[in-house]
Order: C-alpha cells, then sequence, then structure tokens
C-alpha cells in the first residue's frame, strides 16, 4: 500500500506533544439528510452493532435509513444552538480550556477536539496535528466508562489512520477513568452547586447511556465502570441507598439493553408518589442530543406526566472548572516523561 508522502522529518529536537480529545459527534446539520450520512457511519460500525453483517447491512439500509434520520433531524433540531451541536461546541470548548490549564501548569502542548463520527474526524485532526509537527499524542475520550461500542471503536479509528501513515507519531491511550477521584470530584461538584441553589431532591437519579445487555455477557467492562462511578459518586455525596439509583437511557431496537432503563424508572418513581428527583448524567461529559432532549424534555415529561412534582436536570461538566482541572490532572499524568517544557 502506497503511504501518503511525509514532511521533511523533523530534529529530536523539534518534538511536540499534542492531546487528542475525542467525542463521538454529532450529524454537520439538524436535517434528515445530514443525519442519515452521520447514522449510516455511526451504525455502520461494527464495535456499535455486533450482528452478523450482511443482515445487519439489510436491515439498517433496508429499514433504518429510511425511517430514523428525519425523526432524529426533529430531535437534534430541538437542541441545536447558534454555534451548532451543543455535543461538539461543549468539546471544543473543553479543548480549548484545556489547552489554557495545561498551559497554566507550564506545559507546552496543543488540545484539539476530533469526532468518531461525521466533523472534525479523527483522520482530519491527526493529519492536521501531524503536519504541525507532532511527534507525540496523548489520545484522551470523553467516555470516562469504557465500552468496546465507543472507546475500542475510537482507538479503532485512531489505528484506521495509522495504517497509511510512514512516520506515526508516539501515541498513548486512556482507556477509562469511570473511579478517578479528580473526575467523582468534578461531578460531585456540580451536584453541590445545583443543590445549593435548589435544595436537595428526594432522589438522585445517575443516568448512563446503555449498552446491549449481551455486551457485557460477552466481557464488556462497560457496566460495572458505570456502578462503580454511581457508588463513588453517591459515596462522596453521602447519600443513603433509598436517596440514589443508577439508570441507563437511549435504548436502540429491541434487544435487551442493561436495565433498570431510564424513563422507566422516572415513571415509576412519579407514580409512587416521590415528588422530587434529580437526573445527572456521569458518562457524559457534554450535554448532547441525549442529555437535552431525552432526558431533560423527554425524561422531565415522563415524570411529572406520571405524578412527580418537580424535575431537576443537573447539567454535564461542561465547561465546569472542577472537570477541566480534573481532566488536565488526568491529562498530565499520562504526560509524564514527554517533552512538554513542564518541569
Ligand atoms: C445502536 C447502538 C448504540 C450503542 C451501542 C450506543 C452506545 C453509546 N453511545 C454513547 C454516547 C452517545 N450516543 C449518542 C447518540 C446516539 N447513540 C445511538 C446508538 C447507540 N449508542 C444513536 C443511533 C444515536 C444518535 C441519535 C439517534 O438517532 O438516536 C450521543 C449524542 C450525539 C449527539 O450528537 O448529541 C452520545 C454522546 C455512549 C457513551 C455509548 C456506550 C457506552
Ligand atoms: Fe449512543
Ligand atoms: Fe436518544
Amino acid at each position: 500500500m502506497p503511504f501518503r508522502p511525509e514532511p521533511p522529518a523533523v530534529s529530536p529536537a523539534d518534538e511536540r506533544v499534542a492531546v487528542l480529545w475525542c467525542n463521538l459527534g454529532s450529524p454537520d446539520e439538524p436535517t434528515a439528510r445530514a443525519v442519515r450520512t452521520y447514522l449510516a457511519d455511526f451504525l455502520g460500525d461494527p464495535r456499535v452493532v455486533e450482528i452478523p453483517k450482511l443482515l445487519w447491512s439489510l436491515i439498517l439500509h433496508g429499514i433504518i435509513l429510511r425511517t430514523r434520520p428525519a425523526k432524529s433531524a426533529a430531535k437534534y433540531a430541538s437542541v441545536w444552538t447558534p454555534e451548532g451541536s451543543p455535543l461538539k461546541t461543549w468539546t471544543q470548548k473543553q479543548a480549548v480550556l484545556l489547552t489554557g490549564w495545561l498551559g497554566e501548569r507550564g506545559h507546552s502542548v496543543k488540545v484539539v477536539e476530533a469526532m468518531r463520527y461525521a466533523n472534525p474526524s479523527i483522520a482530519a485532526q491527526l493529519d492536521a496535528l501531524k503536519a504541525e509537527g507532532a511527534t507525540r499524542v496523548l489520545v484522551l475520550q470523553a467516555y470516562p466508562q469504557y465500552s468496546a461500542t465507543t472507546t475500542a471503536s475510537m482507538i479503532d479509528a485512531v489505528n484506521d489512520w495509522s495504517r497509511e501513515v510512514r512516520r506515526l507519531p508516539e501515541f498513548r491511550f486512556v482507556n477509562q477513568y469511570h473511579d478517578d477521584p479528580l473526575y467523582i470530584e468534578a461531578l460531585a461538584a456540580s451536584v453541590e452547586a445545583h443543590w445549593k441553589h435548589h435544595g436537595r431532591p428526594d432522589q438522585l437519579v445517575m443516568s448512563f447511556h446503555g449498552i446491549p445487555a449481551r455486551n457485557v455477557q460477552l466481557g464488556d467492562p462497560y457496566q460495572a465502570q458505570c456502578l462503580e462511578t454511581g457508588r463513588l459518586l453517591a459515596e462522596r455525596l453521602q447519600l443513603a441507598v433509598d436517596q440514589h439509583r443508577v439508570t441507563f437511557q437511549s435504548r436502540f431496537g429491541r434487544a435487551k439493553w442493561l436495565e433498570p432503563y431510564t424513563e422507566p424508572t422516572l415513571r415509576a418513581l412519579g407514580t409512587a408518589g416521590v415528588g422530587r428527583v434529580d437526573v445527572m448524567c456521569p458518562g457524559f461529559p457534554a450535554d448532547c442530543l441525549e442529555t437535552l432532549e431525552e432526558i431533560a424534555m423527554e425524561g422531565r415529561d415522563a415524570f411529572l406526566q406520571s405524578g412527580g412534582k418537580a424535575f431537576h436536570y443537573i447539567p454535564c461538566l461542561n465547561d465546569n472548572p472542577a472537570w477541566i482541572t480534573a481532566l488536565a490532572g488526568i491529562a498530565e499524568r499520562n504526560l509524564f516523561g514527554w517533552p512538554t517544557g513542564a518541569e
């Protein structure tokens, strides 16, 4: 296979370190056409849907990509902002803030955001970093909990790019930080800030994105890591057993996914007479379609319509200073020994 032409070789003194801050990605626009392109890429990824290729291709192209794009586009339109997709906007902002924070700690490191699906793609951002002379790249992902459907797929995308490159930068990957005290502390700070202004709820629901139950049976550690995040956060917030729970949202298709499902849980809590629930999404470092539409809109309706009195959505970590501090700490630990200019 012909490799792409290389720029002139850099001398050892020209080493440059970069961080690739990776998230899932969003369609380029909230239109059925753009969502179709995005879903074809996303749902065509064998890490995301693990059923035999030919059968899945028939279902995906014959049914899903004919019906889902218009419905999903309407949902995207309901959360879209003048800057674009919330997920992309927050992820970009986090990259800028992280560059600044690392700079303040003496690290001369460029942080760029990259998306697994759609734009700016992993390949385009790695091309840009390489063109600027990056020789070492730390790949950090906006997935605190490891799943093959997300984390491993991101690493696949880096490997796909690498296959075409002659002189590779040195890579480091962080696979998970679900139990990192800095991450747990950032989550606790965001909850405590909310409670300081609004008081405490009867129940704190920690809703994570689901995956098929079969993936866990086959060895995916995702469920155990979500439960551990939930346990550590509840412990840090000193919540009693009946004051919190972990649920799983965003079920796709008819197979069994991780339970308990978020929306039926919210309905059951409303029916049972629980007055106020606060819902947060610890597995999503940036607000996105799944949090702003599925939880803050649909989840709210589900709870209030079934008898609940008050529903509070606690925003994702986004640009929370405790989160940027946590991210800088996680990055810094993994930059150890690399030439970033810091002592
Ligand atoms: C079909 C299988 C899917 C699996 C498995 C899955 C796992 C998974 N996803 C996230 C994070 C996000 N998912 C988002 C959107 C989204 N997810 C799926 C499907 C699966 N996800 C679809 C089809 C969509 C698109 C919207 C829709 O049509 O319903 C998002 C939001 C993206 C945005 O643009 O805002 C995030 C974030 C995780 C963490 C995860 C497994 C651990
Ligand atoms: Fe998803
Ligand atoms: Fe959803």
